[in-house]
């Protein structure tokens, strides 16, 4: 079945280009708003050989698993709203995924969907462990147009050996990568329509909270060579996390890795 976007995203004037193999969509995508695009334009491969993840790791794609890139267009969106696209994808993604997934058997924790979870700040959690991981990034363009890129990385088929990873096949999906950029690409139309260029990310923000994994859990955040320790309390109106600590202090922290528990490391 060949990668196309969904009616939705064609509606709405969405474009795909899909390449046998690619360094990075991320990076392809950019190189496209270089050259004068301003999307949305989504750019797909078969074979990803250099992804890129979050705090400069290495992404590994394996065969049949999804890497897309989406560049949005943020013209009208003021500098402090463009985190909150990393949150549109985010839910755009899980409800993609329970579109496509949604006969997934159960794999613990009652409905497969409700085992799909949101982790902050944008990874996707199924039953706990790491399905699938975003990654925003924007740029100011010569002659300062701006532009951002979101990143999906989804183990469609296969998760990595040795990391707390799991795919969709390994849960009982049959299907192929198509049927979920299809769902993805109409998703995220969707909620950026939804979100307002960040004039209502109140909405969206409640969305998110309603699937976030260990809200109102002891967690550990490594953020800027810190260690938080505390309880995940929500995240506030820009997206940031917040944590009450033992002592009764709020923090509230724009990047960072979180883990779950109270013997949590953050090592
Ligand atoms: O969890 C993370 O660290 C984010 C991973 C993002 C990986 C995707 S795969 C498609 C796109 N192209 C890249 O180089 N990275 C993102």
């Amino acid at each position: 079945m060949p990668y196309r976007l969904g009616s939705a995203a064609r509606a709405e004037g969405h474009r795909l280009h899909v390449h046998e193999t690619l360094g990075s969509t991320n990076t392809e995508a950019m190189a496209q708003a270089r050259a004068g695009e301003t999307g949305p334009l989504w750019v797909v491969t078969h074979r990803q050989e250099a992804g890129r993840g979050r705090r400069g790791n290495s992404w590994a794609s394996l065969p049949g698993n999804l890497a897309a890139s989406v560049l949005w267009p943020i013209a009208g969106v003021a500098p402090d709203h463009l985190a909150e696209l990393g949150f549109v994808a985010g839910l755009a993604l899980i409800e993609a995924l329970e579109a496509t997934c949604g006969t997934l058997p159960d794999t613990g924790s009652g409905s497969a969907a409700r085992s799909l979870q949101l982790k902050w700040p944008n990874d996707v959690l199924l039953g706990g462990a790491k399905l699938a991981g975003l990654l925003l990034e924007a740029e100011t363009l010569p002659g300062g147009r701006r532009a951002a890129v979101i990143g999906f990385g989804v183990n469609v088929a296969a998760a990595p050996d040795g990391l707390a990873a799991m795919s969709l096949a390994a849960a009982g999906y049959a299907g192929g990568a198509e049927a979920l950029l299809e769902h993805l690409s109409d998703r995220m139309a969707a909620q950026a329509r939804a979100w307002d260029r960040g004039r209502n990310f109140a909405d969206l923000r409640a969305a998110w909270l309603a699937r976030a994994a260990g809200l109102g859990t002891e967690i550990a955040v490594r953020s800027g060579g810190h260690i938080l320790r505390g309880v995940f309390e929500t995240i506030d109106e820009g997206g940031r996390l917040v944590i009450l600590a033992p002592d009764g202090n709020r923090h509230t922290v724009t990047a960072g890795e979180v883990h779950f528990g109270t013997a949590a490391t953050a090592a």
